[in-house]
């Protein structure tokens, strides 16, 4: 197999005096999704920031080889580490050229690539950020990350608070840019993260619980239901299969 794109060993990290993240170790592969997984307030995001150096941590981090840990956070980003927030975070008050102008970090960024993959931002170029719907406005963080030549993409619950087809369209659109760049991905949707990760990596009170193959773990019901608080993916009913349901939310 060859070298993981990132691969995390020991990191630890606080946050107002509570450790979030404890000796979570795991990697990402070259090539595909690997899913971050875990009920709410178990440190997906918080291990994500860590990676980035948003917060202070502790522990090994290598991007294909290299240390990052001791680099600030926007040198770790132009090594290529693209980072997609939970919160989207696009500039209300600019146009969507306007808020993908302003991500353009390399000489030559990949506008065709982006133009691809996201015909309706194109469509809505000159239309202000804040009027997107929540989808659109996921479309636009992600094509942001993908216009630089990221090496890997720490993508953060983006189909969070979206109606059912959108969620399918953000999908779709992930699946398409996981061809082009690896990513880690927090996904809470059971039915997402089976469409399109490859392995999955669970947290439970800041500790890695289980790695493994995505599909193993999903089949898995009382594994699933035991780590996550929900039944897999495969259960009846579609409201099991997020994780911000029933004791998920506890
Ligand atoms: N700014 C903050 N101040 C204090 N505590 C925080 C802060 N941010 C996160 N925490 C705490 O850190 C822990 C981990 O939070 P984190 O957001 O990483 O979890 P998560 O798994 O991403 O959760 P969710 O699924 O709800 O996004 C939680 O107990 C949370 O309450």
């Amino acid at each position: 197999m060859s070298e993981p794109i990132l691969a995390v060993s020991g990191l630890n990290a606080r946050i107002a005096g509570q450790q979030v993240v404890e000796d979570v170790s795991f990697t990402v592969p070259s090539t595909g999704v690997t899913a971050l997984l875990g009920r709410n307030g178990v440190g997906k995001t918080s291990t994500i920031k860590a990676i980035l150096g948003l917060i202070d941590r502790t522990g090994d981090v290598r991007l294909a080889g290299d240390r990052v840990d001791r680099m600030p956070t926007h040198r770790i980003v132009q090594r290529g580490v693209g980072y997609v927030p939970e919160d989207r975070e696009v500039f209300a008050g600019l146009t969507v050229a306007e808020n993908l102008r302003l991500a353009e970090r390399d000489a030559e960024p990949r506008r065709e690539l982006v133009e691809r993959l996201f015909p309706d931002l194109v469509q809505r170029k000159a239309q202000r950020a804040g009027t997107l719907s929540g989808g659109q406005q996921q479309m636009v963080s992600l094509a942001r990350a993908l216009l630089n030549d990221n090496r890997v993409l720490l993508v953060d619950e983006p189909t969070k608070g979206l109606a059912p087809k959108i969620v399918g369209e953000v999908a779709e659109a992930l699946e398409a840019v996981a061809d082009t760049v690896p990513i880690l991905l927090v996904e809470q949707n059971l039915h997402v993260v089976r469409q399109l990760a490859s392995d999955v990596v669970v947290l439970s009170g800041g500790k890695v619980v289980h790695t493994g193959p995505a599909a193993e773990f999903l089949d898995d019901d009382d594994l699933v239901h035991r780590l996550l608080g929900v039944h897999g993916d495969h259960a009846a009913s579609d409201d099991t299969t997020n994780t911000t349901t029933e004791e998920g939310r506890a």
